[in-house]
C-alpha cells in the first residue's frame, strides 16, 4: 500500500499554511477538506464580516454630518440588498484568491470527510490512506443549543447571515463575543432593530473591568444590550415571531442571529482511536510549542485546539504543523505576544497578558480616557479608554486593553514593544507627532510612568504635558 509522508485534514488557514510548508518539503501528501474550500475567514468569517462592518460604518458616519456643517445627512437611504451584493462580490473574489493553491493540486486535494483510523491510517470516501504523519486543521463551527426550537431560517450563525437577499427588522443576537459584538453592532448600524443578550457581564473578550464599563456604556448607546443571564428562545406560532428572554428582559424579534461561540470540528474525526487521553470536551492535549499530540506524529492545529481562535495564530498553527510533520526532529516555536481586535467602533483590542491575567499586586496602570482626546475629538470619534500595564519592579509592559478610536493601531504598536522587551520609557521615548490619536496612548503611559521610580532629567522620556487638550 502506498504511504504518504502528510495528510492534512481541513483545507482552513491552518491546512493551507500546513500545506504550504509540506510542499516545499515533499510531493508525497494530500490534503483532505469536507464541505466547501476556500476557508472559514474568507468564506464566512473574517472577510464577510469585515464587509458587512465597512458598509455600516460609511452608512453611520453621516449622523456626524450635521455637527460638521454638512447637511442633507437625513435625505440619505439605505439599500440592505445592494449592500449585502457587495459583500458577496468581493466575498467571492477573496475566495477564490484561496482555492487557487488547492485547484492546482488535482488528485491530491481530496473533497470529503476524514477520519483518523489509528495513528498512520486515515479514511475518506470509503478508502484507506496510509501515512507517516496527521495534521489535523478542521476548525470550528458555530454552536447552537439542542433546546432551542427549530426556527429554520430564521434562525441564523455568521454561515448563513451573509447569504440574506434583505435584511430582516429586528434581531436577537445572542453572545456578546466578538462575533456577537462586531455583527450586532453593524447590523444596527444597517437600521436593524438589535437586542443583544451576553450571558457574561463582560465584552468582545475584555477581561478589565473599567474599559469594560466604558465599552458597554457606549455600546449601549447604540443597541439594547443586556448581560448576565444566559437567553433563551421560543417561537410564537400564532405570529411567527421569535421570543428571547432572560430572567430580567424579554424581546419579540424577527429573527434571531446565534453567537454563543464555536464548536471544535473533531465529532467524528476519530481521535478515540489514537488511545490517547481525551478532555471533557473530547480533545486531547497538546504541546503548544510543537502542536504535537502525546508522542504521536499526529498535529493539532488552527481552531480546532482551541488555543488561540484568529487568523493568524491559524497560519501560524499551521507552519508549525508543517513543519513537524515533515521533519526529523521537532523543532519547538516561540510563540507571538498574543493579540485580539474586535472590529467595533471604536475598536476593543487585547494586547499582551489580558488584565486577568495579571498577579494585580506587582503591576502598575496606566490609563487615558478618549472624551476629552484633541485628534479624537476634532473628528468625532472621542469615545473610549485604554489601560496599559507594566511591571511595578521596572515598567517593563505587560499589556494591555483598549476600546479606543484607532485601538488596532495601539494594540500593534503595543504588541511590537512587549515583543521587544520594553518598558514604559522606551515606549515614551520615541516621537509622537501632534496631532495624532497615539498622543492618547502616550498620555496612558505619562500616567504610568508618573507612578513608577521616575526617569533621569536628562531624559527626553519624562517629559510631562502640557495639560492642553490642543498641544497634548
Ligand atoms: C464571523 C467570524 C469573524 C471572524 N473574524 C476574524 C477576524 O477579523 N480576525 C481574525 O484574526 N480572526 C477572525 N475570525 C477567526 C478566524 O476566521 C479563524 O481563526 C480561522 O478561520 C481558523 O482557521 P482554521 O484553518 O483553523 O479553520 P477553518 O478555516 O474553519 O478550516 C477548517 C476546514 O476543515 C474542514 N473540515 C472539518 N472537518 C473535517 C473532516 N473531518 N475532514 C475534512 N475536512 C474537515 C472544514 O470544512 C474547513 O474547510 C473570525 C471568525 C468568524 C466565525
Ligand atoms: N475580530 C476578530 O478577530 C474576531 C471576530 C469574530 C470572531 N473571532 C474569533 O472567533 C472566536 C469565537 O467568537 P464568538 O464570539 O463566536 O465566541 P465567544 O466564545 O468568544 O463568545 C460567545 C459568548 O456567548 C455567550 N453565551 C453563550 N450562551 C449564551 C446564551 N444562551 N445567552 C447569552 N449569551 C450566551 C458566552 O458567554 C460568550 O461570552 C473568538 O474567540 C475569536 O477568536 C475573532
Amino acid at each position: 500500500m502506498h504511504k504518504f509522508d502528510v495528510v492534512i485534514i481541513g483545507a482552513g488557514t491552518a491546512g493551507l499554511s500546513a500545506l504550504r510548508e509540506v510542499r516545499k518539503r515533499t510531493d508525497n501528501f494530500v490534503i483532505i477538506n469536507d464541505g466547501p474550500w476556500g476557508t472559514t475567514c474568507a468564506r464566512v468569517g473574517c472577510m464577510p464580516s469585515k464587509l458587512l462592518i465597512e458598509a455600516a460604518n460609511a452608512f453611520h458616519r453621516r449622523r456626524s454630518f450635521d455637527e460638521f456643517g454638512i447637511t442633507g445627512a437625513d435625505q440619505l437611504g439605505l439599500n440592505t440588498r445592494k449592500v449585502l451584493q457587495r459583500l458577496r462580490k468581493l466575498r467571492d473574489d477573496f475566495v477564490s484568491s484561496t482555492v487557487k493553491t488547492t485547484d492546482e493540486l488535482d488528485e491530491r486535494a481530496i473533497s470529503g470527510r476524514a477520519r483518523i483510523l489509528s495513528p498512520d491510517q486515515v479514511s475518506v470516501n470509503g478508502k484507506q490512506l496510509s501515512t507517516r504523519s496527521i495534521i489535523i486543521a478542521t476548525g470550528s463551527r458555530p454552536i447552537i443549543p439542542d433546546s432551542w426550537p427549530q426556527l429554520g431560517e430564521r434562525l441564523l450563525t455568521t454561515d448563513t447571515l451573509f447569504e440574506l437577499e434583505v435584511l430582516p427588522k429586528s434581531m436577537a443576537v445572542i453572545g456578546m463575543g466578538p462575533v456577537g459584538l462586531e455583527m450586532a453592532q453593524a447590523l444596527s448600524r444597517l437600521d436593524v432593530q438589535i437586542t443583544g443578550f451576553g450571558s457574561r457581564e463582560f465584552v468582545g473578550g475584555i477581561s478589565d473591568p473599567v474599559i469594560n464599563q466604558v465599552a458597554v456604556k457606549s455600546l449601549s448607546e447604540e443597541f439594547s444590550l443586556h448581560l448576565g443571564g444566559r437567553a433563551t428562545v421560543t417561537t410564537n406560532s400564532s405570529n411567527h415571531t421569535i421570543t428571547v428572554h432572560t430572567e430580567t428582559h424579554k424581546v419579540e424579534v424577527e429573527s434571531v442571529l446565534a453567537a454563543l461561540g464555536r464548536r471544535p470540528n473533531i465529532d467524528d474525526i476519530g481521535l478515540e482511536a489514537l488511545g490517547i487521553a481525551l478532555n471533557e470536551k473530547g480533545l486531547p492535549s497538546i504541546d503548544p510549542v510543537t502542536l504535537q499530540i502525546a508522542d504521536l506524529p499526529i498535529f493539532l492545529a488552527g481552531d480546532v485546539n482551541k488555543r488561540f481562535p484568529v487568523l493568524h495564530e491559524a497560519a501560524d498553527d499551521g507552519h508549525i504543523a508543517g513543519l513537524n510533520a515533515t521533519s526529523e526532529e521537532l523543532i519547538c516555536f516561540k510563540r507571538r505576544v498574543p493579540l485580539a481586535i474586535v472590529f467595533t467602533e471604536p475598536d476593543i483590542a487585547v494586547v499582551g497578558q489580558p488584565f486577568h491575567t495579571l498577579d494585580q499586586q506587582n503591576i502598575q496602570i496606566g490609563e487615558v480616557s478618549f472624551a476629552n482626546q484633541g485628534r479624537a475629538r476634532s473628528a468625532q470619534r472621542n469615545r473610549g479608554a485604554l489601560r496599559v500595564y507594566a511591571a511595578a519592579n521596572n515598567g517593563q509592559l505587560l499589556g494591555a486593553e483598549i476600546y479606543a478610536p484607532a485601538g488596532e493601531h495601539f494594540a500593534h504598536l503595543l504588541a511590537l514593544a512587549i515583543s521587544q522587551s520594553l518598558n514604559v520609557w522606551d515606549l515614551l521615548r520615541i516621537p509622537f507627532y501632534h496631532p495624532v490619536l497615539e498622543e492618547g496612548l502616550r498620555t496612558a503611559l505619562r500616567d504610568l510612568s508618573s507612578k513608577l521610580p521616575s526617569c533621569s532629567q536628562s531624559d527626553l522620556a519624562g517629559c510631562g504635558s502640557l495639560n492642553s487638550e490642543a498641544l497634548d
